[in-house]
């Protein structure tokens, strides 16, 4: 597969078409999800379905990169204030935000003719939200999945969700993943990311529209190792940021990262993932930066927890955002009893969310598992 050129932070996002390009700009040359990967393909033009912390940090990069996005949000006031303003204040505080990305809470105005779709809502709210947004889906657009998380009840991952309610083949979704904590990729921080597709040629497409200074994205085909990885990852941080609460040091938050790496991999492993996935970004470096940052909202609901909180105040505490790995615990635990797969964090994450256990006494019993040799 031939390397395209890439070119940072590109004021123009014609820029980006060269002379070996075939696809029609409009996407009208091959619908979304059917035939693909014959033509390269150019994204000019993006919409953003959700504003959020990461949703409008995404459409920050993508804007910066130089393609025309327009963002959804569900609240016209933070529509007009990303449209008129360049702020999304209640998400990213202090960030500005460029004036080639604009906003409207018109699901239809917001789609019209894009060429690629990022879906930027909650795990567990992605398929109601996309039913609605399913008939307005430009024909031929790449569809970017954002969200991070398992669904409750169907325990299908997020790109699963999407092929099942869109209507298009699961390895044509474009899937984002790795260490991209919003606020510091907002501030202009230097980060990476692994877009992962079935289809190369899109996930290159995404790459290049989302290629800047500040961000720079990897691809990957394995997206059943990269989507685990995220969504187990929120667990994981849950438990680190309980041990920081009860007062625990590194060491343990080591640990917790290394096992529970150990437990994501094994789920991996049987459900078809490629292992060297969990030592990539959307692995160990996704696990690293969620555990160890006070920025996330997993390890802080956790902290919260673990200095003896309520759910309901640790829910406070991260400002209405979404902690996916609240609900996600629920759902990998059962993809993992389902799958045969042994996730000793996960249970007793699952234990301290929704059983009302007592996180040090859970935090006993797991280090008093029967022992056992570190590599099965
Ligand atoms: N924040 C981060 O650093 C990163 C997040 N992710 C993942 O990206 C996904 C989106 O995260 P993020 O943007 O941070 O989330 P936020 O909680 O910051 O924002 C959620 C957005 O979705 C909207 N929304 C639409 N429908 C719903 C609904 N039913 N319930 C709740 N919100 C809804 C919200 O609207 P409203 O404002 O009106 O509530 C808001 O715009 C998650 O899966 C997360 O794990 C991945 C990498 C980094
Ligand atoms: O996914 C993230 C970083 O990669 C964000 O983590 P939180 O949702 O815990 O803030």
């Amino acid at each position: 597969m031939p390397e395209r050129p890439h070119r940072p932070d590109a004021t123009d996002a014609t820029d980006a078409t060269d002379a070996t390009d075939a696809t029609d700009a409009t996407g009208t040359a091959d619908a979304a999800g059917s035939e693909s990967g014959e033509a390269e393909r150019t994204v000019r033009t993006v919409t953003v379905l959700g504003s959020g912390s990461w949703g409008t940090t995404f459409a920050k990069i993508l804007a910066d990169a130089g393609r025309d996005v327009r963002m959804w949000a569900r609240r016209p006031e933070v529509a007009s204030e990303i449209a008129e303003q360049h702020t999304n204040s209640g998400y990213l505080p202090g960030v500005t935000l460029p004036d080639n990305l604009t906003a409207t809470s018109d699901a239809a105005t917001a789609l019209d003719g894009a060429d690629a779709v990022v879906l930027a809502v909650p795990s567990q709210s992605l398929r109601a939200n996309l039913g609605h947004w399913r008939e307005l889906l430009p024909a031929g657009t790449i569809l970017v999945s954002l969200a991070k998380g398992v669904e409750l009840g169907t325990r299908k991952r997020m790109s699963e969700v999407i092929g099942e309610v869109a209507g298009v083949p699961e390895d044509s979704v474009v899937v984002v993943a790795g260490p991209n904590l919003a606020k510091e990729i907002a501030a202009g921080q230097p980060a990476a990311g692994v877009f992962a597709c079935g289809d190369h040629e899109r996930a290159v497409a995404v790459q290049e529209a989302a290629f800047t200074s500040y961000f720079r994205p990897y691809t990957n085909t394995d997206v059943v190792g990269s989507e685990l990885a995220g969504a187990c990852k929120n667990v994981i941080a849950l438990s680190c940021g309980i041990a920081a609460g009860l007062g625990f040091g590194a060491n343990t938050v080591a640990t917790l990262i290394t096992r529970g790496l150990a437990e994501t991999a094994r789920l991996g492993a049987k459900l078809g993932a490629d292992p060297m996935t969990f030592a990539g970004l959307a692995g160990v470096g996704d696990m690293v930066a969620t555990c160890a940052s006070p920025l996330s909202r997993n390890r802080t609901f956790g902290e919260r927890i673990g200095r003896g909180e309520t759910i309901e105040q640790a829910q406070e505490a991260v400002g209405g955002q979404v902690a996916e790995g609240v609900m996600s615990c629920r759902s990998i635990r059962d993809l993992a009893h389902e799958s045969g797969v042994d996730m000793p964090i996960t249970d007793a994450m699952f234990r301290v969310c929704h059983e009302g256990s007592d996180p040090a006494t859970v935090g006993a019993e797991l280090l008093g598992r029967q022992q056992k040799p570190e590599r099965l």
